[in-house]
């Protein structure tokens, strides 16, 4: 249990570091709050929208920790290392386009109707 503990003190240390240090880290978070405040007020289905941002923000992480860490290990200029972070770059670019699809089709109708469209 102590151990678990001592881990969770880790995580939650590198996801304050990324909430310091991050921008867009700082802008999903926000954006993630507002998506669940509305699905709370138009009773939508909670998963999809939990698991859809929480896809991003982890990415967001794994990417901070993937830049700080060819950062470190490779200073200069390489192709290989640009390439790497675009991908990860990617990977978070992918996964918010998904999320704004499954924001729009869970949380679209529910609006519509709770604005009389
Ligand atoms: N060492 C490098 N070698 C080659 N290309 C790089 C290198 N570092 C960055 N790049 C290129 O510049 C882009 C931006 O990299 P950078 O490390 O500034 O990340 P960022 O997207 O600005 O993220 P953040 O603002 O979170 O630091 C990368 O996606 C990559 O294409």
């Amino acid at each position: 249990m102590r151990r678990w503990l001592l881990s969770a003190g880790f995580a939650l240390r590198g996801v304050a570091h990324a909430w310091r240090t991050q921008p867009n880290f700082r802008i999903e978070v926000v954006l993630g709050l507002i998506a669940l405040a509305f699905s709370l007020w138009l009773h939508a289905a909670l998963p999809p929208i939990l698991l859809s941002i929480g896809l991003v923000l982890g990415l967001e992480l794994l990417n901070t920790a993937l830049e700080a860490a060819l950062d470190q290990l490779h200073p200069g200029r390489h192709p290989a290392i640009g390439a790497a972070k675009d991908a990860a770059a990617g990977a978070v670019l992918v996964a918010s386009l998904c999320t704004l699809l499954v924001g729009a089709v869970e949380l679209g109708p529910p609006l519509w109707a709770k604005l009389g469209l």
